[in-house]
């Protein structure tokens, strides 16, 4: 039978420590109400003793949200006694307790003499303020956790000890942290087996563990602890927390889930509320999360090159270990980009509704080849302007083939054109009042004419520095009257297209010859 893992969430207690990273009240208890919602089994909310705010904050969880909550003490009366004051409302509360137990602890941060003068002298001090803060902390709640700071750098001896008296005084949780992520996934699991063997009564304590990521472990740190015997694992949304964070939330319980072939354990997390806790956790510390950053990043369900778009097309498994639903994700992405091939650019356009022929998909994947080298990604709105401006639009009459533009803020903005008409070249340059004018000019000039322009639009049509923008322009003169559309990632090309475009817009209407032969003829 698989056993039950249970999560321990400290998103707002080690989480809000990463630098950077403070939330209001406010957005505590919104997180906290999210954290209930994705059914994590405890709450970390907080430490309570370090500031009104903090108190304040686990104070209002406590009294609204439905889950345990604990707040964090060090092994001293003063803060267990204000951990219990903001716990009091909680239905059902834990006081979390901690000592530091390595030598470097011990000798670094208790280097005073009142801890006593030599290793040894410490150690039993710190033994003894464990076994007292754990007996004071039972006075107000049946709950209390105790952590051995820094438990991955302790002598596993000394910390079988320091465990074992917990467990004696009370503690019904022990955790056992790598507090500065430099454990290995094999040593980690060695350490539990061993505390699993050394201590007695500890069967009487959930072990857990809290892993730091300064490795990059603190998931498979906390993964090879589970198999070893630890049952509470605490972690953080997007693994967020001191340094380079938490063993990550969303990572630890897909792999459980993903992988349960071979672990035999379940967490009561409902994973598809995963999605919405990240980018909460996200918007309110301002931690954006990378891209490509497992289960919750932009890319995690998203693919970009032909090989991987063909396979996810014809069977999602092929590159999909998970369902996106299942974490919250509405659905896995084609992405278009310079990498894609024609199967995902002919699901993406049958997607917005174009059913293309085989040959007039490989003319839009030639011309969608050339629009993402010039982009990162190829946008929807891309498409539906490549396909209005390029594809359906009847043949032209003029092409603009090449362009040059040279301008700078002492500079006469000067533009060279190179048209095309069937087998025919047209060059010419002018200059102009602004870049757009020059190329109007030199339009006009390899065309023996001239347009008044009557309107002219440039908008964004996707976003980003590297964005797709159109121009609109009407234009008249005596010939008559039309409007043109240009698309590009550059505008001043844009709106050379848009102006041919309506010159051969005025071609059509009046089904006329060219305009160079009319003029010179
Ligand atoms: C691994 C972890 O994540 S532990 C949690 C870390 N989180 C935080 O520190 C965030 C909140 N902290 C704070 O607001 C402040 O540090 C406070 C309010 C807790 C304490 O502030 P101060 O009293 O000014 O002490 P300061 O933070 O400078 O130093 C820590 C003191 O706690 C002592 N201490 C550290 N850990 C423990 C412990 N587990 N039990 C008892 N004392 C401890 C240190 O030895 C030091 O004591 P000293 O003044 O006698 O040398
Ligand atoms: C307070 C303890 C559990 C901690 O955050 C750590 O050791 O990393
Ligand atoms: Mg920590």
């Amino acid at each position: 039978m698989p056993e039950k893992i249970i999560i321990f969430d400290t998103t707002l207690r080690d989480g809000e420590q990463s630098p950077g990273a403070s939330l209001n009240i406010a957005e505590k208890v919104e997180i906290a109400r999210q954290l209930a919602r994705l059914k994590v089994d405890v709450i970390e909310a907080g430490f309570p003793v370090s500031s009104p705010a903090q108190f304040e904050a686990v104070k209002r969880i406590a009294g609204e949200v439905p889950a345990i909550i604990a707040g964090l003490a060090r092994a001293k009366e003063g803060d267990i006694k204000a951990a219990y004051q903001a716990l009091k409302e909680a239905p059902r509360k834990r006081i979390h307790t901690f000592s530091s137990t390595s030598d470097y602890h011990i000798l670094g941060k208790f280097g005073s003499s009142r801890y006593g003068q030599t290793l040894a002298e410490k150690r039993k001090t710190v033994i003894q303020m464990s076994i007292d803060a754990v007996q004071y902390a039972r006075t107000f709640c049946d709950d209390v956790e105790f952590s051995a700071e820094d438990a991955g750098r302790t002598d596993i001896g000394y910390l079988a000890e320091v465990i074992e008296a917990a467990i004696e005084a009370g503690a019904t949780t022990v955790n056992i942290p790598d507090t500065t992520g430099y454990t290995l996934p094999d040593e980690f699991a060695e350490k539990i087996r061993q505390l699993k063997k050394r201590v007695k009564n500890i069967e009487r304590a959930v072990i857990s563990v809290h892993c730091h990521n300064d490795l990059g472990l603190a998931v498979a740190n906390s993964l090879a602890a589970v198999q070893a015997g630890a049952r509470q694992v605490e972690c953080t949304v997007n693994g967020i927390g001191e340094r380079a964070g938490n063993a990550s939330l969303e990572e630890f319980v897909m792999a459980l889930n993903v992988r349960k072939d071979i672990l035999p354990f379940y967490t009561a997390i409902n994973t598809r509320e995963i999605y919405n806790a990240s980018r909460m956790v996200s918007t309110f510390t301002g931690f954006p999360v990378q891209p490509n950053k497992a289960i919750v990043g932009k890319n995690a369900f998203a693919h970009e090159s032909g090989i991987h778009q063909d396979g996810v097309l014809k069977d999602r498994n092929t590159y999909e270990i998970m369902k996106p639903e299942d974490v919250g994700v509405s659905s896995s992405k084609i992405v278009l980009g310079r990498h894609s091939g024609r199967h995902g650019l002919k699901a993406r356009l049958q997607e917005l509704g174009y059913r293309l022929s085989e040959e007039k998909l490989d003319q839009v994947y030639k011309l969608f080849v050339k629009l993402a080298d010039k982009k990162k990604e190829v946008y929807d709105e891309d498409l539906r302007s490549l396909m209005g401006e390029e594809v359906y639009s009847e043949k032209p009459a003029y092409l603009l083939d090449y362009l040059h533009v040279f301008l700078g803020t002492s500079a006469i903005p000067t533009a060279t054109v190179r048209l095309k008409k069937d087998d025919r070249i047209l060059e010419e340059s002018a200059t102009g009042d602004g870049p757009v004018d020059a190329v109007f000019n030199a339009i006009d000039r390899a065309l023996h004419t001239h347009f008044e322009v009557t309107d002219y639009q440039v908008r964004s049509v996707t976003s980003g520095r590297d964005a797709l923008g159109e121009v609109f322009v009407r234009i008249q003169n005596g010939l008559g009257e039309a409007h043109g559309r240009g698309h590009s990632t550059d505008i001043i090309e844009a709106s050379g297209k848009a102006y041919l475009q309506a010159i051969n817009n005025i071609l059509k209407q009046r089904d006329t010859v060219s305009l160079e032969e009319k003029t010179s003829a």
